[in-house]
């Protein structure tokens, strides 16, 4: 009976493991959450999460091929403001009332193209490359003014940069945020708008103002906190998917992952703290090896570093200043941000000893962890608070991540 009982329990297991679309390795890192959490929970007043992390129902983990086709970071779009209605040209007429004058009412002002923040739009895959606003409405006899066009919204990510001719015109970082990319044009003048003591009938009208017309540059760049940079298999997926709810694909070949990945940390107080992935860099990068470096502007924007080492490379410091100087020859500035060495895959044979190797070789602050079980990445998440709160204006909050 016993033997029963514990073979349904074990099916039970079976099919959750099955719904939660589990691998070998995430069963393992499942496992691992929940030990996590369950030490969670008797850490008393601590920061870390109020939810357990890797639970969360009902998110897919997301497939690479499919985000790589529909990512887009870069656009072109040109921008039509809509044309201004024309001016009509009448006069009044009633019975009786022969010389009535002009009465012919202005057209309506053409729709602007506007550029709008939507938090819930993640990439530019849905703009078109044309955007033309929409008329104002010509002018009426009996004085009636045109309506105006109106307004064309369209919605961009969190994090776009709007350039014309190479140079920034704004940066679209806050929900909500809003940008008139194209004005329309004014509506026409009706004859009534021309008439004067010289004119008493003037036929003349205006016809409408073509809208402005431009050609925008959009460009993406990821809003985090933190970013994580390493070589690739390093374990940056494996990293984010254990500190956050996001579900970037982890798999043992380099270059698993192509697209960024932003996930957030939420702690006890209400802070959150978003951390960035993004593919990996090798040596040689900044001369387009590998998938190059032009991922890293997704990085650029990130107050923290968080260098991952593989312990299972027999020389992770010089992973490290490989790292550093692909990222320098990047951007100068990000190489000199605040960073943390976040030295992975401690559960494996002989990461120990080379641990520390590194901690002779490498000054800094260096964490140890392990991605797939869990150890100790309660020290990380905790120093990444204290380096998050170190690097904020004072007396300021994190601003709550809104790119999701
Ligand atoms: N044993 C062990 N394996 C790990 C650990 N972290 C990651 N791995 C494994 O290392 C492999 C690569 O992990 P990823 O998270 O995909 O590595 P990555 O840095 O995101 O790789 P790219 O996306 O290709 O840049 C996977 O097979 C993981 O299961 C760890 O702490 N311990
Ligand atoms: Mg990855």
């Amino acid at each position: 009976m016993q033997t029963v009982q514990s073979l349904y329990r074990l099916r039970g297991l079976a099919h959750t493991f099955l719904l939660c679309r589990a691998s070998t390795s995430q069963a393992l890192g499942f496992l691992t959450a929940l030990h996590v959490s369950h030490h969670r929970s008797f850490s008393n007043g601590s920061p870390l999460c109020a939810k357990p992390r890797n639970l969360v129902k009902g998110k897919r983990d997301v497939s690479e091929k499919r985000l790589t086709r529909y990512f887009v970071d870069h656009r072109k779009v040109r921008v039509v403001g809509g044309t201004g209605g024309n001016g009509a040209s009448c006069f009044h007429s009633e019975p009786r009332k022969e010389f009535g004058g002009p009465d012919g009412g202005d057209g309506g002002n053409g729709g602007h193209v506007i550029l709008k923040v939507d938090p819930c739009v993640k990439s530019f895959s849905s703009i078109a490359p044309v955007y033309q606003g929409s008329q104002g409405e010509p002018g009426r006899s009996s004085n009636c003014y045109g309506k105006s066009g109106e307004n064309l919204y369209i919605k961009v990510p969190v994090g776009t940069l709007v350039k014309e001719n190479g140079i920034t015109l704004i940066d679209l970082s806050k929900t909500g945020e809003e940008f008139i990319a194209a004005y329309g044009g004014i509506g026409g003048k009706g004859n009534r708008f021309f008439l004067s003591n010289e004119n008493r009938a003037p036929v003349t009208a205006t016809p409408g103002a073509p809208g402005e017309e431009r050609c925008l540059h959009l460009e993406l760049k990821t809003m985090a906190h933190a970013g994580l940079v390493g070589f690739p298999n390093a374990g940056k997926s494996s990293l984010l998917r254990l500190l956050t709810n996001a579900r970037p694909a982890v798999a043992a070949y380099p270059f698993t992952t192509l697209n960024p990945h932003v996930g957030v940390i939420n702690y006890q107080d209400h802070e959150q703290i978003a951390v960035a992935d993004v593919p990996g860099i090798i040596e040689g990068a900044h001369q387009n090896r590998g998938l190059g470096l032009s991922f890293l502007r997704h990085i650029e924007r990130c107050r923290i570093l968080l260098y991952v080492l593989d312990l299972t490379h027999p020389e992770p410091w010089t992973q490290l200043s490989s790292l550093q100087y692909e990222v320098g020859q990047f951007d100068e500035s990000l190489a000199h941000r605040p960073h943390v060495i976040v030295a992975n895959k401690l559960d494996l044979p002989g990461a120990r000893k080379t641990l520390e190797h590194l901690q002779e070789k490498v000054k800094g602050r260096i964490i140890a962890v392990s991605a797939l079980t869990g150890e100790n990445t309660e020290e990380l998440i905790l120093y990444l608070r204290e380096l998050c709160d170190g690097h904020r204006p004072e007396g300021r909050r994190a601003e709550p991540y809104m790119g999701w």
